[in-house]
């Protein structure tokens, strides 16, 4: 750890050293720490058994010299004991290391070496192979996976559709016959029932909706008017999926020019919205709050003739804590409206919707798709939800694997990964959930400075293949809409994103789906691997876990989902196959395994310190990176209370979790700028005397909801109290102007 302080200290003078120009000038003292980093570098890259040797000569140089130090400066006793990598309370050890500034003076500043083959601006990067936690076996237990069918042999034309509406069908949306979910929904919605309906993702629920909800309102006499404003009234928790749903309304009803159908989303001109909703919506989609704030502050806003209300990923609406949202829409629709027909979908059903279920519907009807139960079609079943809750249905033809990584080696892992499909694979598209906004910027500026820079003394290929976009909620919605719509028809790329991604988006052709964070739940697991697989189609996916949460793997199978085991050394074995990461000897594929897996860690260190090095370059990427390491704290923070026990943030080790953003050593003062408890924090007054007041409990669900809500910000249409007084008080103004 000691070296690790130097490094950030010589960073932090933002100084860029270059051996060939520094070496002349080294005193003797320099030139032993030089020698010292080459040797340690040395073993860091070879194999533990055969360092061992090398490792025991370097120790009893190092102690010889350690005790000189000493003498120059004297250290605490915690940082004694603490000198070795321990997994041991990280965030007591990250304390202690903040409070010693005796230990930057420690060492003078030293010019760093250069990489001798690469040229690279070469300073240190502390052992990426040693002091890690063991990886432990994954065993995934042996699951009843559950089966859904895709596709039935029936036509749609069985159904006694409007023929212009089943034209439609083939020629614009190139569907033939039903998927399994359709056929078992749509005669019940065509019956005039509610409905909860639950299929795998992929399976074509939103057709399942949309096909009984335009024959109604293309049957409908005298025929609609735009001035009639909503009949149909269309949920969903993102602007993504509000924007895809309404794309397929607008396919879905082009033969009915009379049915106007429109889209209203946080983000976009909310004095537009108003033109739009004057003019007459027919068929209106919409985000959660954003419908709530016209609601509020859109005279034209009606809902007098709605027949339908869809709610789409209900179970996310209602964790995102939209209940009142949703009060004040039902609450909207049930004093102005005639009955209507209530409709709730998602590919997992948990408690909360059957809740959800209870306030909004009556009778509804259970729509529910399994292999070999491809009829059930329950009457009233309110406790059938929760009954369903347990297991989950993935598509049948997606490959799921788990790939357990020390945080440590969690950023060349995935790069690694990243190479693999995008660089050594043709047409891959991947898309990368990432737990925060910060993380995900983080990682592009990364990814795209290092993994694409190509080489001037390689004659390889242009990676220009590695087309990377990215997704959360910071961004601005048109560039949004723009990503969404450039990943959707691109071929090849990489998206990173949050899990404003994950639900309902129907991304066409990813083959990918990598987890390089956990999820919150198995339910979001189910969602986020549901990106890919759709439809009949194959796909793959990967989750990564730190040996201390691989137990996330027994929650998952007890929703009946198995993985299987990829392992770290296979992933980032696929760096032989760049030279621009070779190690120092020459590489000759005859040689033993011990000499494969060596080059690979040399491989991947010197990934790292390329990684290392463009963080290090300017105080701008060092805070970027820090702030990203602390939005992945923050959000480790808010795993709910049932898996705790697998995610807990003093299971995080500091020091290695800052290396997976580059960082050489966890920033001062990190614990106590992520701690929960306020207790924690010793280093303000003002922290003191919050110590004194009982802390504010939040609830998991709070925490998570907040998170969520900062999450998704705009995306999710969650905001700030202040925010959306500021914004009802300029809406009102709006509207007044506006009348
Ligand atoms: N009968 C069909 N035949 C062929 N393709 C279909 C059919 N129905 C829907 N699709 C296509 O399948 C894809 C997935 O449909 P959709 O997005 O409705 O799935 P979903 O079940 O809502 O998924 P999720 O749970 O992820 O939201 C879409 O591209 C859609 O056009």
């Amino acid at each position: 750890m000691a070296e690790d302080t130097l490094m950030l200290n010589i960073s932090s003078g933002s100084v860029q050293f270059n051996r060939k120009t520094n070496q002349k000038h080294l005193s003797s003292s320099e030139k032993w720490a030089q020698k010292k980093r080459v040797a340690k570098r040395k073993a860091a890259v070879e194999p533990q058994e055969s360092s061992a040797s090398k490792q025991r000569k370097i120790n009893q140089t190092g102690q010889q010299h350690a005790q000189k130090q000493t003498l120059q400066t004297p250290r605490s006793p915690s940082q004694r004991s603490n000198n070795r990598d321990t997994e041991e309370n990280p965030v007591q050890r990250e304390n202690s290391e903040a409070k010693s500034p005796s230990k930057v003076k420690t060492f003078p500043k030293k010019a760093p070496t250069e990489h001798e083959d690469h040229g690279r601006p070469f300073i240190k990067t502390s052992s990426l192979f040693r002091n890690n936690p063991e990886i432990p076996d994954v065993l995934s237990p042996a699951v009843n996976q559950v089966k859904e069918k895709v596709f039935t042999s029936n036509t749609f034309e069985e159904l006694n559709l409007h023929p212009h509406l089943v034209a439609t069908l083939h020629k614009v949306l190139n569907v033939s016959s039903m998927t399994s979910v359709q056929k078992q929904t749509i005669p019940v919605l065509m019956s005039g029932k509610d409905a909860v309906v639950r299929s795998q993702t992929g399976s074509g629920k939103t057709l399942a909706y949309g096909i009984p909800m335009v024959q109604f309102l293309q049957a409908i006499q005298p025929k609609v008017k735009r001035s009639d404003g909503p009949l149909a009234v269309v949920i969903v928790p993102t602007r993504e999926l509000a924007l895809q749903s309404f794309q397929m309304f607008q396919k879905l009803l082009r033969p009915f020019t009379w049915i106007v159908p429109g889209v209203l989303m946080g983000g976009e001109k909310k004095k537009a919205e108003k033109a739009r909703l004057r003019k007459g919506i027919n068929v209106l989609i919409s985000t959660p709050g954003r419908l709530v704030d016209h609601i509020k502050n859109t005279l034209s806003i009606a809902f007098s003739a709605v027949r339908w209300l869809i709610l789409d990923e209900a179970d996310r609406i209602l964790d995102l804590g939209f209940e009142k949202d949703l009060t004040v829409i039902l609450n909207a629709l049930n004093t102005a409206g005639p009955d209507r027909q209530n409709v709730l979908l998602s590919a997992t059903i948990t408690e909360g919707l059957s809740r959800l279920a209870s306030i909004s519907m009556k009778d509804p009807v259970s729509v529910h798709v399994s292999e070999g139960s491809e009829e059930t079609v329950e009457a009233c079943p309110q406790a059938a939800p929760q009954a369903l809750s347990d297991s989950y249905a993935v598509p049948e033809r997606l490959q799921q694997h788990v790939v357990v990584v020390p945080s440590k080696l969690h950023l060349v892992c995935l790069a690694a990964f990243i190479l693999a499909k995008c660089k050594f694979e043709q047409r891959q598209k991947l898309v990368i959930f990432i737990s925060s906004c910060e993380a995900v910027e983080f990682l592009l500026n990364l990814f795209t400075a290092v993994l694409c820079e190509i080489p001037s003394n390689t004659s390889s290929k242009s990676t220009s293949c590695l087309n990377f976009y990215r997704l959360h909620g910071n961004m601005r919605q048109e560039e949004r809409t723009e990503v969404f719509q450039e990943f959707s028809q691109c071929k090849t790329g990489i998206l990173l994103c949050t899990d404003v991604a994950a639900r309902g988006l129907d991304l066409p052709q990813v083959t990918w789906i990598v987890q390089y964070n956990p999820p919150v739940s198995a339910a979001e697991y189910v969602h986020r691997v549901g990106r890919t697989a759709r439809i009949g189609a194959q796909g793959s996916s990967l989750l990564f876990l730190t040996p201390s949460e691989t137990a996330f793997v027994d929650v998952l199978a007890n929703h009946n989902i198995s993985l299987s085991e990829m392992k770290m050394v296979d992933i980032l074995s696929t760096l032989m196959k760049d030279e621009r990461f070779k190690g120092r000897g020459k590489w000759d594929s005859k040689r033993s395994a011990d000499a494969f897996e060596q080059e690979v860690r040399e491989r991947a260190t010197l990934l790292q310190t390329d990684f290392e090095n463009y963080v290090h370059a300017s105080n701008e990427s060092l805070q970027t990176a820090k702030s990203a390491l602390q939005c992945f704290l923050r959000a480790y923070t808010t795993y709910p209370s049932s898996l705790k026990h697998i995610f807990h943030i003093r299971m995080l080790h500091l020091g290695h979790a800052a290396k997976s953003f580059g960082l050489r050593d966890a920033p001062q003062g990190l614990a106590s700028s992520i701690s929960t408890n306020p207790a924690n924090s010793k280093h303000s007054k003002k922290a003191k005397d919050k110590a004194k007041s009982p802390p504010k409990k939040l609830t998991a669900k709070q925490r998570v909801s907040n998170l969520m809500r900062s999450e998704y910000d705009s995306g999710m249409d969650g905001q700030s109290k202040a925010k959306k007084k500021r914004k009802n008080k300029k809406g009102q103004a709006e509207e007044s102007t506006d009348a």
